[in-house]
This record gives C-alpha cells, sequence and structure tokens, in this order.
C-alpha cells in the first residue's frame, strides 16, 4: 500500500482501529527486519497510545482501569520494539532511552531488560548489563530462556574481568588458524593518563612501570572500514570510496551517540594543539556510570572539524596485524579509535599495536618506565635515515621533535662523512663496506652505548642484506658486529619489530638446519615475539604457529 494511501485510510479509523493497524504493521516491518520503517510505524504507535492514556485519565473521572492497563502494556512493548529496532542501527543512545521509558511503565519487563542489558553489552557497560540480565532471571519468561540470558551473563563477566585487568588471550583463536569471527573483547585501559607532551600538544604517559607485551590499552573503533584494494588506479579509487564510506559511518556514529560525539571532540584537529584541553581519563572508561550521564545533548560536530580530526587521527591497520587476521597484502582498513589517539609518534616508539576485529590493542613493545611518554611509529622508522623520516613525518603534517630526530640532527649538520656514506648508499655501494662504514664511521663520531642502536637502525637496510647473504657474510662477517649484538643494539631503542624477529627466526633455521635447537636463541625469539605481538599471544605454541616454527 503506498504511503498517501495508508494515511488516508488511518485518517478514517477510530483510535483503537488505528492503534491495532499500527501495531500490526510496525510488527511486520520489525520481522522483516526493516528497521527505519519499522521505527516510524511504531513512533506513530506510540505517540497515539500516549495521547490516548492521557485523554482516558483525563476526561474520564472513572477510567477503566483494565483499558488503561492494556494500553500501557502494548506501549511498554512497542517501546521495547523501537529500542530493538534502533540497537540494530546502532543507534544505542535512543534504544535506551526507549528502554528506560519501556521500563517505567513496568520494571521488570522480560523483552525490554533483555534489549538493555544488549545495548548495555554494545556500549561496553558490562556490569549495567550484567545486571540488567540478572533482573530479568526473575521474571517467569526467563525459563524459556535461560539458556540465552545466562550466556549472555557469561559473555558479560568475562568482558567485564578483561576489561579491569586488560588479560586476553588470542592464542586458540591463532592455533585455529584464525578460525571463525574474531574473539570478542572488552575495552580496557591500563595503568596511563594524558598528560601535556614535550613531543606536541598532549600524550599518554605510563603512570607506572610497564613490561614489554603488557596491554596499555583495548579500545574498539567508533568506525571502521576493511577492503582489498587490488594495485595501481582502482586501487586508488577502492582507497578513496572506502575513505568517503568511513567518513560517512563517523559522522553517523557521532551524530547518534552523545558520548561518542563528546569523545570525538576531544581529538586534535592539528591546529594549536598545546592550547587543547588535558581531557580526565574517566571519560574514556565505558562503564562510568556518571560519566554517561554528562555525554547527553553534548554539542554537535561541525563536518570541518570533524573531516580534521578525522585527517589527524585516522589510523590504518598495520601489515602484522593483517598477518594476525589471516588476511592477504592487499587488504587495507582504515579506522578511528579514540585513546589510541592521543598516542604521539616517535622514532624510538615504546609501543605497538594490534588490531583484532573492530578492537586496537596497545601494547609496550619493550620496557617503559613510569612517568614516559608511551609513543608509536606512524611510519617505518626501521631502515629510515633522517631525511627520509622528516619527509614521511611531513606527510603527516608535522616535524618531529623526537628524541632519536634530535640527536641525528645534530651528528648529520656536524658529520660530513655521514653525507658521503648516504650518497654512497644512493649509488648503491656494497652493503657490507657500507654496514663497515657505519661501525668504524660510530668509533670516530664517539657515538656510544644506546646511540649506536639509533645509526644501525637508520641504515637497517644494509645490515639487512649482509646478514641475509652467506657470500656476504663469508667476506665481512669479522669485520662487523654478529647479527644477534645489532638486533639487541636496535630492538633496545626502536622496541621489538618483526623484521628483526624474522632475521633472527631465519638466522636460527640456518644454524640448526630448519629446526630450533638452541634454548637461549629460542628465548631471544620469544622475547622479541612478546614485543611484537603482545602478551594476548600468551601461548609458546601460538607464538611459534606465527613465527612459522610449528606447522
Ligand atoms: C594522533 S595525534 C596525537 C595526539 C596529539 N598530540 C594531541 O594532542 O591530541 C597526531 C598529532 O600529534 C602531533 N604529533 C604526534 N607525534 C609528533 C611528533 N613526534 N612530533 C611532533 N608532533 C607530533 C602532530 O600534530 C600530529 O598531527
Amino acid at each position: 500500500m503506498g504511503g498517501e494511501e495508508s494515511e488516508k485510510q488511518e485518517d478514517s479509523q477510530g483510535p483503537s482501529e488505528l492503534l491495532q493497524s499500527l501495531r500490526s504493521k510496525a510488527t511486520e516491518l520489525l520481522l522483516r527486519e526493516e528497521w527505519e520503517e519499522s521505527i516510524k510505524v511504531y513512533t506513530k504507535f506510540i505517540d497515539l497510545s500516549r495521547s490516548q492514556i492521557s485523554k482516558l485519565c483525563g476526561s474520564n473521572p472513572d477510567p477503566e482501569p483494565d483499558s488503561i492497563h492494556k494500553l500501557r502494556k502494548s506501549l511498554c512493548l512497542a517501546l521495547c520494539n523501537r529500542a530493538e529496532a534502533r540497537a540494530r542501527l546502532r543507534d544505542f543512545s535512543e534504544a535506551m532511552r526507549d528502554c528506560d521509558q519501556a521500563l517505567e511503565l513496568e520494571s521488570t519487563h522480560f523483552k525490554t531488560l533483555i534489549c538493555k542489558g544488549k545495548v548495555l553489552f554494545g556500549l561496553s557497560k558490562y556490569s549495567s548489563a550484567l545486571e540488567c540480565f540478572r533482573t530479568a532471571l526473575l521474571d517467569p519468561q526467563a525459563s524459556d530462556n535461560l539458556e540465552t540470558v545466562t550466556g549472555y551473563m557469561e559473555k558479560c563477566r568475562k568482558l567485564e574481568s578483561q576489561g579491569k585487568t586488560g588479560a586476553l588471550d588470542l592464542s586458540d583463536w591463532i592455533l585455529s588458524g584464525f578460525r571463525g569471527r574474531s574473539p570478542e573483547l572488552a575495552e580496557f585501559i591500563g595503568t596511563i593518563e594524558i598528560k601535556k607532551s614535550e613531543v606536541s600538544g598532549r600524550g599518554l604517559f605510563a603512570a607506572k612501570n610497564i613490561v614489554a607485551g603488557t596491554s596499555v590499552l583495548v579500545t574498539k573503533a567508533v568506525a571502521i572500514e576493511r577492503g582489498i584494494l587490488g594495485s595501481g588506479e582502482s586501487g586508488e579509487k577502492a582507497q578513496l570510496i572506502m575513505w568517503k564510506n568511513f567518513v560517512e559511518d563517523v559522522t553517523e556514529s557521532v551524530r547518534k551517540c552523545d558520548r561518542t560525539c563528546r569523545l570525538v571532540s576531544t581529538l586534535s584537529t592539528g591546529q594549536d594543539e598545546d592550547k587543547l584541553e588535558i581531557p580526565e581519563m574517566s571519560l574514556f572508561r565505558p562503564d562510568d556510570g556518571e560519566a554517561f550521564e554528562i555525554f547527553r545533548n553534548s554539542k554537535n560536530l561541525d563536518t570541518e572539524k570533524l573531516l580534521s580530526i578525522l585527517d589527524v587521527n585516522s589510523l590504518v591497520e598495520d601489515a602484522t596485524s593483517a598477518k594476525v587476521m589471516g588476511k592477504n597484502k592487499e587488504y587495507y582498513g582504515v579506522g578511528l579509535w579514540i585513546l589510541a589517539s592521543f598516542i604521539n609518534h616517535s622514532c624510538i616508539p615504546n609501543a605497538r599495536r594490534l588490531h583484532v576485529g573492530d578492537y586496537a590493542i596497545v601494547h609496550a613493545s619493550r620496557d617503559i618506565k613510569a612517568g614516559e611518554e608511551i609513543t608509536s611509529a606512524y611510519f617505518d622508522v626501521l631502515s629510515s635515515p633522517l631525511e627520509k623520516r622528516k619527509e614521511m613525518a611531513e606527510s603527516w603534517g608535522f616535524r618531529c621533535g623526537c628524541s632519536r630526530c634530535k640527536y641525528e640532527s645534530v651528528l648529520s649538520v656536524t658529520n660530513q662523512e655521514i653525507l658521503e656514506l648516504e650518497m654512497g648508499l644512493e649509488r648503491g655501494v656494497d652493503a657490507g663496506n657500507a654496514v663497515y662504514m657505519v661501525e668504524e664511521g660510530m668509533k670516530r663520531w664517539k657515538v656510544k652505548g644506546k646511540d649506536k642502536g639509533l645509526l644501525r637502525a637508520s641504515y637497517w637496510g644494509v645490515y639487512d642484506e649482509i646478514y641475509s647473504s652467506e657470500r656476504l657474510m663469508r667476506r665481512w662477517g669479522r669485520k662487523v658486529p654478529t647479527m644477534e649484538v645489532v638486533v639487541d643494539s636496535v630492538s633496545d631503542v626502536i622496541g621489538s619489530d618483526e623484521r628483526l624477529l624474522k632475521m633472527v627466526v631465519e638466522g636460527m633455521k640456518k644454524k640448526s638446519g630448519g629446526g630450533c635447537s638452541n634454548i637461549a636463541e629460542m628465548e631471544r625469539i620469544l622475547k622479541l615475539g612478546k614485543g611484537v605481538y603482545g602478551k594476548a599471544v600468551s601461548k609458546k605454541k601460538a607464538m611459534k604457529t606465527l613465527l612459522g616454527l610449528e606447522s
């Protein structure tokens, strides 16, 4: 039936007939999963029911309690069904409002309690969700749905505990060959704080010592867009379409949810970062009931500001994560993860991200001391000398102010030999010769201790070449430090990296003819692996599988 025709019919009906027909139509639309349309019809039904209730209550001195009771009951169910439809459209704020209004009419309405529990679960508010499911269990209807309700409660308990401790384990999923959906995770905020950063604007800081591999935070994407890019022009086109969809999704989430709007508003637009407010950490805790209230009616974000925020803060899922998720090389994912957006870049980073499902897990890639800023690499900081890193930072719209850049700037302006070395590298000088030049140069330039790791990281490309080549090692092996010494010094400053890990794994395989005999070497590999993948891969067998050491 056309819209006009149905309106005419509605006009000719009496209130109770109209209520009846609206209810059947809304139910039908709900069953057909036509969420938007069903919301519209439920809204008409809800408005009409309310006006009927107030008419009956106001005009009749002796209102017939049964008719009001029936109207209230169907109003409660309609609110609950509209909440369900709104939740399906991820309009959680409105869905919550509907649930609360339904529960005002019937405080133990089973279906509404389940719906509210699921909405709270979707908002990562696990203890409040658990409370709803617990109350729902008291309803007689629960006996028919016991397994479903207890299943939800089980999930809430697991994720509530994970959200408090950050202890999560991807091992079984990895060992199953990434079968099925990615594991459900809870948001987690470790002992960290947002403070003014010496680098730029605000940054994330460790409030306690953090051991390498430990999760610093687990955060759910506001929106994420994924796909396979393909190469050349079609790849670029696909990337543009994904970006457009991603912007639309974020805009929609911001429009629908006051909390999302408020949180996204805290992010930098890249302008006047040093004047930005330092948000309270409690703002980011999903299960903070009080904080939830303060988000109501947050001001909306204008499009221009939102686009700048997305420009500065959107992250791309990296290759390591793509591997963990079993994706191919052309896989591309772009998303916005709010708390992770407070992490500044450093060319000597101490943290890494792993993307699992819609979650970004940030973990320490080396030990972090209390008070130290938590940083990650926005671009490749291994095998990138100073000038290349400057270009990459520029494309991100900033000049890197990290201590490695400062150190190497001073060294290169005062050192003609470094310029000659780089010119030699451009001309394609033999990798063994280049490594020898760097190592001998560091003695003359009085580069000591940890600083050696910085230069070795900058020229990692040539180190990689000789340690991977038997021919070059036969020629240069005795004149240059061992691969283990170089890997340790580099990982000491830039944290664990997949390429360092791969080199040690390959080295061990070569020495032992494919096996893994040496316990000390195995320990070194597992330590690097923990830095790359984090303690989330807790079982050795799972780590070995990721490293290709286990079939
Ligand atoms: C994702 S935000 C990081 C958090 C940001 N500092 C804030 O206050 O919200 C990225 C922006 O931080 C700044 N930034 C990050 N790392 C930097 C670095 N190493 N040097 C200078 N600016 C940096 C740049 O302005 C960059 O556009």
